[in-house]
């Protein structure tokens, strides 16, 4: 249950292996907190409570729950926000239904997702499923701009232990395939509105025959908004598909496409499809009304195809149609070879900011369907983006894998706020009904834009406004005077958008007389100044969009740190008030997978452990408590503790896990209040803790160990049993009677 009063500590309660972390490591923040009156609360928004949420009138009272989220959603413009966000799950089609089914079946009276919504009942019920989809949190979360970068103290550690990375070879023949023509990148108009052209605008097809479909009615953009505008070609990108398809069994190398299906909700899922038909088409061609029937759709992926095959009478002929279809087709990329999981089996294991990275520190391979590594095509297919991995290929075909021990940093400062860019675009993306010209009419009147259009077609309108754009440079002039190192802003003069921001930047810049600190570079070259700098072992700041904040603070934390988990994930809420986030990453199903199938659970937690420090030294601040003050101090110290001592988590059953780690942090976080000699009373208070800590260190760690080799149950995946996870992750009684 949520907390009625706004607590000083928001702590969110998500998904997957973060949540049950949470599990073992919230009882320990609860208890140390308390010592300085400081209060930690809990709201939900994890999938599954984001679903309940969404139907209390099916549900009975004990089964219902608060809107959180939108609870959260207005908290967040309030100075008094203090909120620890970790990482949830921006569900794809499949993880949705996966999720309720999982709730019916726990006895949640829901409805079944409508695939093909007819009635305005279904309609509703639809629209109200559409708004849980992809990543329906952060952006609602996100009213600040970001400030991502690991801590010094996490850098030290990583260069002293570095982890292992694959080899380059110059002759590798893994590269990036992205359109030349017909993509977002090249349709893409932007202007930044008037005063007198701010207020409702209106997106509107008009057909061929002169009908007229309002697409979207009253879209707020007040004066000074940058607003794009855009769609992606369906038959360019057939086309290219196509020949990607051919080109890469051409060289004999593994095809895998990269896309952020659960972010962009609308316009990746269909891309994703898109590529599906570009391999199994042929089946869906022959058996196209049976298909349907069964409620078979290319956005949802192979697997989803595969089950619903399953179930025709006609399964063992279509499944040799499939085989014969995919035998010639070049070999894929895999997710996870051992079980046969490939790139095109669920939308949502298609996530470029955590796929490429992954790639590029393996030394640009991939895994086949054999179960052996092999160099891949890489496809993006908006080219808007797909230059900064290209760079970064590039970059280390040339000049080797980067070296963990001497490389530097490149930290990011995003422009995030108000649902900046193509992050907050989907309530404005459309696949287009039929063919003619799509157009935004401004609240005066005036046409803002037109894109001549075919059916299946992918447009979309984003947005940058002004306060999030001033907001976003004044946090690169403060970053960069804070580091005083090189920093760059990642806009490319010859698109669109970019050189709209380009002309907010360059004023901003001027007035506050730092021009000459900053460099302007398109993303690809921008790269490669950052990649050279890194190098020396030197530091940059990416100063970027919503979209290359995503990707940059996967690909470089995963280059220097091996993971973007160990990232500080800062967000200065516009209206005072703070947010930080866990890490740079997600939620880590695979994680959850091994917990449940050995009991091990391999989740770190450093980045809960920054955000902690971080939120409670924000506390100290704002609320004038001088002993929040000493407790994120001692956060810090502790943090430092666990990577000096590695008391991380290993990868191994059998060896130290989450839980471990989140006793040590424990040990030493209490260790340094015992001893600290800034307030007397708490090192009074957490004298005796430490001690019992110290003195039952062998036997803790001894009953956790005993808990890790058999399954573990937690009474659920997407929402599970409360007691049983508790029994799961704090398995030791001695600790759980120290903590209390
Ligand atoms: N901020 C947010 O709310 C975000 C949410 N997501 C959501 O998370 C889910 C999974 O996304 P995905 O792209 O697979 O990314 P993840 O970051 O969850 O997973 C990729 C890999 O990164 C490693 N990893 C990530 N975090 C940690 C950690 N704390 N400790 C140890 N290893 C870690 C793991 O590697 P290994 O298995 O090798 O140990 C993991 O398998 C999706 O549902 C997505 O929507 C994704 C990004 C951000
Ligand atoms: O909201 C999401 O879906 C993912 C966010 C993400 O990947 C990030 O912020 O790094
Ligand atoms: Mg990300």
């Amino acid at each position: 249950m949520s907390d009625t009063n706004t607590p000083d500590i928001v702590y969110t309660k998500v998904d997957e292996a973060p949540e049950l972390a949470s599990a073992s490591l919230l009882p320990i923040i609860r208890t140390f907190a308390a010592a300085a009156g400081v209060t930690v609360g809990t709201r939900d928004i994890s999938l599954a409570g984001r679903i309940i949420a969404a139907f209390p009138e099916q549900l009975t009272e004990a089964q219902r729950q608060t809107d959180d989220l939108a609870v959260l959603g207005e908290l967040v413009k309030s100075p008094e926000a203090n909120v620890i966000k970790l990482p949830n799950i921006s569900a794809s089609v499949p993880q949705l239904v996966a999720a309720l089914k999982e709730l019916q079946s726990q006895g949640f009276d829901l409805p079944d997702y409508p695939e093909n919504p007819q009635t305005d009942a279904e309609k509703a019920t639809r629209a109200r499923f559409d708004a849980i989809k992809g990543s329906a949190v952060n952006p609602v979360l996100r009213e600040g701009n970001s400030d991502r970068r690991a801590a010094v103290a996490v850098k030290n550690y990583a260069m002293a232990n570095p982890h292992s990375m694959g080899k380059w070879s110059p002759d590798s023949k893994t590269h990036v395939s992205t359109m030349s023509a017909g993509d977002f990148r090249s349709n893409e108009q932007s202007s930044t509105l008037t005063a007198a052209q701010a207020g409702d605008a209106r997106i509107e097809l008009v057909g061929r025959d002169g009908s007229v479909t309002v697409l979207k009615d009253s879209v707020n953009y007040p004066a000074g908004t940058v607003v794009d505008t855009t769609f992606m070609s369906a038959r360019a990108l057939s086309a290219f598909l196509a020949e990607q398809v051919a080109a890469t069994k051409e060289a004999g190398i593994l095809f895998s496409i990269h896309l952020k299906a659960t972010m962009m909700k609308v316009s990746d899922p269909i891309l994703f499809g898109h590529a599906v038909t570009a391999f199994v088409g042929p089946v869906f061609e022959k058996y196209g009304d049976k298909l349907k029937a069964a409620g078979a759709n290319p956005n949802a992926g192979l697997a989803d195809l595969h089950a619903r095959v399953a179930g025709m009478p006609e399964k063992d002929e279509i499944e040799a149609e499939i085989a014969a279809v995919m035998a010639e087709r070049p070999p894929l990329y895999m997710v996870n070879s051992d079980k046969g999981i490939t790139n095109l089996h669920v939308p949502s294991d298609v996530i470029i900011d955590a796929s490429l990275p992954a790639l590029i520190r393996a030394g640009g391979k991939g895994w086949g369907p054999d179960g052996t590594e092999a160099d891949a095509n890489c496809v993006i297919p908006d080219s808007s983006y797909a230059s900064v991995y290209d760079a970064a290929i590039e970059d280390c075909k040339a000049n080797g894998a980067i070296d963990p021990a001497t490389v530097g940093t490149v930290q990011n400062v995003g422009l995030m706020a108000q649902k900046a860019e193509e992050y907050g675009s989907h309530p404005t993306t459309f696949e287009v009904p039929h063919a003619g010209m799509v157009r935004v009419v401004l609240a005066n009147g005036d046409i803002l834009s037109e894109h001549e259009v075919e059916a299946g077609d992918i447009w979309r309108a984003a947005s940058s406004r002004k306060a999030p754009i001033e907001d976003w440079v004044q946090l690169a002039i403060d970053r960069q005077a804070a580091e005083n190192c090189q920093a760059i802003f990642w806009l490319d003069e010859t698109r669109a958008h970019d050189a709209q921001l380009i002309a907010h930047v360059k004023p901003l810049l001027e007035a506050a007389g730092v021009t000459d600190r900053f460099r302007i570079l398109p993303p690809r070259e921008a790269t490669h100044v950052s990649f050279e700098t890194i190098r020396k072992g030197e530091t940059s700041i990416a100063v970027t969009g919503n979209v290359l904040r995503d990707y940059l603070t996967d690909l470089f934390p995963i280059l220097e740190l091996g993971t973007s988990a160990k990232m500080l994930s800062i967000v200065k809420l516009m209206n005072g008030g703070g947010m930080f986030e866990t890490g740079a990453g997600g939620s880590a199903p695979k994680h959850v997978q091994q917990l449940m199938e050995e009991n091990h659970l391999r989740w770190d937690s450093l980045g809960e452990f920054c955000a902690l420090g971080e939120s409670l030294k924000y506390l100290a601040t704002v609320k004038n408590n001088a002993k929040a003050k000493v407790l994120g101090e001692a956060v810090e110290l502790a943090t430092q503790q666990v990577l000096d001592n590695d008391r991380s988590p290993s990868r191994r059953v059998g060896q130290p896990d989450n839980r471990d780690s989140h006793f040590y942090f424990a040990l030493y976080w209490a260790q340094a209040l015992a001893t600290q000699t800034e307030d007397t009373e708490l090192s009074a208070h957490f004298a005796p803790l430490a001690k019992a800590l110290t003195e039952n260190e062998a036997a803790i760690v001894a009953d956790l160990a005993a808990a890790q080799g058999s399954p573990a149950d937690t009474g659920g995946y997407y929402h599970p049993e409360p007691a049983k996870v508790s029994s799961v992750m704090r398995p030791s009684e001695t600790l759980n009677k120290i903590i209390g």
